[in-house]
């Protein structure tokens, strides 16, 4: 077990997912896209090509600003988003703006971004253009990293969600999701939850005490509803998640 000072990765869980605890957040990325780098690096050696699904929020900067000074071949990795709320570039809310700011940067800067956003007044306007968008990457990623919020939602999982059913259900075909819900903010569109858990690296990326009390709870028998976060981890690919935490 790590003690405290240390780096050292915990696995606090005797059942999967395995829980990585770092002193610091700057620990944390560092480790994440080190990590992260490795598994699309490889994916490259074998393949050729990668696929790396991130999320938006606040959470993944600095984990971005780290795996963007990597040194792989960015021009053979595709980057998507997980989620993406319903606003263009210039809004502050953009998920796609905050990759492009924080991520494709530096040498990933010449990493292909693949982004939800299209101009429309709402993602139904335009399902059949992203449906399409979508089908047409590569199966499985070759890493996927989830955030999570406080009321239980990763990617646009969210509770009391218009749509949470058919984005959550383990046997849709649809890559994509419009969805609405009160602690939203704007409309939504999400990659369905095939689409997530079908990944060869997943990690789900957390930090400060509140947020691994709610991974916690969401750990524990309970509705899926009520903390949508609980259909990726009680996928049926649930033993892949690696869960990166620091305070
Ligand atoms: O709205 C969203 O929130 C979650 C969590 O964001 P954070 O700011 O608490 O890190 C994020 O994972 C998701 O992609 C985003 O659309």
């Amino acid at each position: 077990m790590a003690g405290p000072g240390t780096n050292r990765i915990e696995a606090v869980l005797t059942q999967s997912p395995t829980l990585h605890r770092y002193d610091s957040r700057e620990d944390l990325a560092e480790a994440l896209a080190a990590g992260v780098a490795a598994v699309l690096a490889g994916a490259i050696a074998t393949r050729g090509v990668a696929t790396l699904a991130v999320s938006g929020g606040s959470t993944p900067k600095r984990f971005f600003e780290r795996l963007a000074e990597t040194e792989i071949d960015w021009a053979s990795v595709t980057v998507t988003l997980v989620d993406e709320r319903w606003v263009p570039e210039t809004s502050e809310r953009s998920n796609a703006a905050m990759v492009r700011r924080h991520l494709l940067t530096g040498p990933a800067a010449s990493a292909h971004f693949l982004p939800f956003y299209i101009d429309a007044p709402a993602p139904e306007d335009v399902a059949e253009e992203l449906r399409l968008r979508f089908l047409r990457l590569a199966r499985p990623f070759d890493v996927t990293v989830l955030g999570m919020g406080t009321d239980g939602h990763t990617a646009s999982f969210f509770p009391q969600a218009d749509n949470l059913a058919a984005a959550i259900d383990p046997d849709t075909r649809e890559p994509v999701t419009p969805i609405r819900a009160p602690g939203a903010g704007e409309p939504r569109i999400t990659l369905t939850l095939p689409l997530i858990v079908d990944t060869r690296f997943l990690a789900l990326h957390i930090e400060g005490e509140e947020k691994l009390a709610v991974y916690e709870a969401a750990m524990q028998p309970g509705p899926v509803d009520a903390m949508p976060v609980r259909a990726v981890l009680r996928a049926p690919r649930v033993e892949k998640l690696a869960v990166f935490w620091a305070p």
